[in-house]
């Protein structure tokens, strides 16, 4: 029998639509600005994937790194304002950096800037899925970085790897590629010392005991806590991931036996469970006792108020929220259908026990979505 992490190896190698994320880290240093070289070398990689058939999108960090030469910054800045000032400057040579490059390939790119609200929000989604279906129909390549210079605090991804995975579902990517500064996922920051190399992601077990660690170069966001966590997020929906090196994207883009691969949960979840479960902000949480979470997760049942301990949050019915365990782990996540003000008097009362205008499921079972990642 063939091992699944074969299988999706060359479910990457031969993905049809492909969304690619390159990490600041990979394309700036903190003295010089952009490295054009290293851009060169990746849209070399990326425009021979294109000319074998494949639809690719962009996902580039790079805005902040690049902006800080140009603005005489040594370092990257800390503060929101600053850095809204040099992702301004640097995603402008960013854009024009790829349009160069790939134009030595006649290869047009399109720029597409993302706040959170674009894949959060259910009817801004579909826009954001239109434009990029129009774009590859037209033959362009997709250039796609959040939109740094107008995200506040509170509505930041902060977080690229994150929005490669929610891009990969959006656009239904065969397959994602994470490309960074390290080459494959470690069992512990590998600029720690000696370290063993984790070829591949079968199970939630792979990732146990593994010292998962921030960026150590300064120029990253997430470090390898971000990946992980995309890689996971894009898997559970049914998409393969390949953690890789920048420096080997050649490799990483032709026959895939480079980095960490994660493998794919069986099934591809819908536009809507996947938005529900891993793209919609929740607004509060519902603490379930344990014989709830076994009925939401294992049997697939509606969460009833019997198995609810307590809630938190300001949210209205129609909301997303949390559902978590004893051990305050989110183990999935719904629709809830009650306003936050009414719930505290039901929770732990059965069913038959609630007047009948309240005798409803307070998540029903169509929507709900289990978070259990990796199969
Ligand atoms: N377990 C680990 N395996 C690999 N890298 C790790 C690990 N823990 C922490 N890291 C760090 O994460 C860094 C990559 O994250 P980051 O700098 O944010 O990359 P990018 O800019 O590509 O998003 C690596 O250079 C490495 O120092
Ligand atoms: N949007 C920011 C990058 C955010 C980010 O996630 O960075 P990285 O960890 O380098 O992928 C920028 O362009 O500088």
């Amino acid at each position: 029998m063939r091992s699944p992490v074969t299988d999706t190896r060359e479910a990457i190698a031969s993905a049809r639509r492909l969304v690619v994320k390159v990490g600041s880290s990979a394309l700036t240093t903190a003295g010089d600005g952009l490295d054009t070289a290293r851009l060169d070398a990746l849209v070399d990689a990326i425009a021979d994937r294109i000319s074998r058939n494949t639809q690719l999108v962009l996902v580039s960090s790079g805005a902040i790194g690049a902006g800080l030469a140009p603005l005489a910054l040594a370092a990257r800045p800390r503060d929101l304002a600053t850095q809204q000032a040099a992702a301004s400057v640097g995603q402008l040579a960013l854009a024009h950096a790829y349009a160069e490059s790939f134009g030595r390939y006649s290869l047009t790119v399109g720029q597409v800037l993302l706040t959170s609200d674009d894949v959060v929000r259910r009817a801004h989604y579909r826009n954001a899925q239109r434009t990029f279906s129009r774009l590859l129909a037209l033959g362009a390549v997709p250039v796609v970085n959040e939109n740094d210079t107008v995200a506040t605090e509170e509505i930041r991804f902060g977080d690229n790897d994150r929005l490669a995975a929610l891009v990969a579902h959006l656009i239904g990517a065969d397959a994602l590629v994470l490309l960074s500064d390290v080459d494959a996922l470690y069992d512990g920051d590998p600029r720690d010392g000696a370290t063993r190399k984790v070829a591949e992601v079968t199970g939630e077990s792979d990732l146990d005991g593994l010292v998962v660690g921030m960026s150590s170069s300064g120029l990253g966001t997430g470090g390898m806590v971000s990946k992980v966590a995309a890689a996971r997020t894009a898997a559970a929906a049914g998409i393969p991931v390949l953690l890789a090196a920048a420096t080997q994207s050649a490799e990483a883009l032709g026959v895939a036996d480079v980095g960490t691969a994660f493998t794919p949960a069986g099934t591809r979840l819908s536009a809507r469970r996947f938005w529900l479960g891993y793209a919609a902000g929740s607004s509060g949480r519902l603490h379930l006792d344990h014989g709830a979470v076994e009925a939401v997760l294992t049997r697939r049942r509606s969460l009833l108020a019997a198995g609810v301990t307590g809630v938190d949050g300001d949210f209205q019915a129609g909301d997303v929220v949390d559902l978590v365990d004893a051990a305050q782990r989110v183990v999935a996540r719904g629709v809830v259908s009650f306003d936050a003000m009414e719930l505290p008097e039901l929770v732990g009362r059965s069913s038959h026990d609630l007047p009948a205008e309240q005798r409803r499921e307070v998540v029903h079972a169509d929507d709900l979505v289990p978070l259990s990642h990796i199969r």
